[in-house]
């Protein structure tokens, strides 16, 4: 872009508590020439199968992101000096159907990722994960999906409904979004319905690395099996927020115990700052079940991180067509 990047409103001289909420006090989309990565909301939970309420995600992570500073140490990194992040708002699907309610977040989702290089949502219940997918396979075909989660979200039906948010990685790989050489569910945990589940889960193209694994044999290892799957494969980053314990986010709606700690996340997603990102979503923050912006703090570290990595990727393609 020609003219350098607009930055967050100032804390030194706008206290971070005032103002209206955006991501980490960034300008909104209308406020900016055009967009490099956009932060944008998907306030929407009618497909949870337990405790809702990550209808009201985004505004408790925008409203505990305002502390975030411009300088990432983690990844020696000032991505809001390099290139041009804004929050686009939200996409409000319809809240009682969800059929239309995934068309309309593919819609939007499409013609915003026409406008932008990249997008990183906020959700919203894990549901929003397959239209996105769904969107981001036009722009570049299957992608490697990386998904942090107790869960496998690959489940088939609930109530014999082929859309919620047990089942998106289900339905994004029987489509084709999904490179099913390289995809991977990181975190997982807790009771399955059966041994069967894996079964599918592997048949639909992902490999597992545990909680237990990363206890065992740490996050470097961990970190190592991700990059030897991956490469340089388009790389869809999902996380949803339960993949930590509960302990480090409390505020989500399928809480498993035995989880990762926030910092062995962070830690993680760093690791992945010169993999081929291409977009990425944090989801299943439920503000009713959080103490303190726990959860929410957590989240928006996430995001940042995940931001952070993601202005590099376009730097990288910059220099590189310089
Ligand atoms: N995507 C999340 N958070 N949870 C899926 C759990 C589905 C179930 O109740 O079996
Ligand atoms: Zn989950
Ligand atoms: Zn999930």
């Amino acid at each position: 872009m020609a003219s350098s990047p607009v930055g967050p409103t100032d804390a030194s001289k706008t206290p971070r508590y005032a103002g209206l909420s955006t991501f980490a006090r960034l300008p909104r989309i209308e406020e900016v020439e055009s967009t490099d990565i956009a932060i944008v909301g998907i306030p929407f939970d009618t497909g949870v199968s337990y405790r809702p309420g990550a209808r009201f995600g985004p505004e408790h992570v925008r409203a505990s992101s305002r502390l975030l500073r411009p300088y990432n140490p983690a990844q020696d990194f000032a991505a809001w000096d390099t290139v041009q992040v804004a929050d686009a708002g939200d996409i409000a699907p319809n809240p009682f159907n969800l059929k239309k309610a995934v068309d309309e977040v593919e819609v939007a989702a499409t013609e915003l990722g026409e406008r932008v290089e990249q997008i990183l949502t906020i959700g919203g219940d894990h549901t929003v994960a397959y239209p996105l997918l769904k969107a981001i396979n036009k722009k570049h075909g299957p992608v490697a999906v990386l998904h942090f989660d107790a869960h496998l979200d690959t489940w088939d039906t609930y109530f014999d409904e082929p859309i919620t948010h047990g089942t998106p990685f289900r339905r994004a790989s029987e489509e084709g979004y999904i490179d099913q050489t390289a995809s991977m569910h990181i975190g997982t945990r807790g009771p399955l319905y059966g041994k069967g589940d894996l079964e599918d889960d592997a048949r639909l193209g992902f490999a597992i690395i545990t909680s237990e694994f990363i206890e065992e044999e740490g996050v470097a290892a961990a970190i190592e099996r991700i990059r030897t799957r991956i490469g340089d494969k388009p790389l869809y980053i999902s996380v949803d927020i339960d993949v930590l314990d509960p302990s480090h986010a409390p505020g989500t709606g399928t809480p498993e115990a035995g989880g990762l700690t926030s910092r062995e996340l962070l830690r993680m997603i760093r690791a992945l700052a010169d993999l081929n990102i291409v977009g990425a979503d944090v989801v299943e923050v439920a503000p009713a079940y959080d103490h303190a912006q726990v959860t929410g703090i957590a989240a928006s570290h996430v995001v940042y991180d995940i931001m952070t990595a993601m202005a590099q990727v376009i730097d990288r393609s910059r220099k590189a067509a310089e």
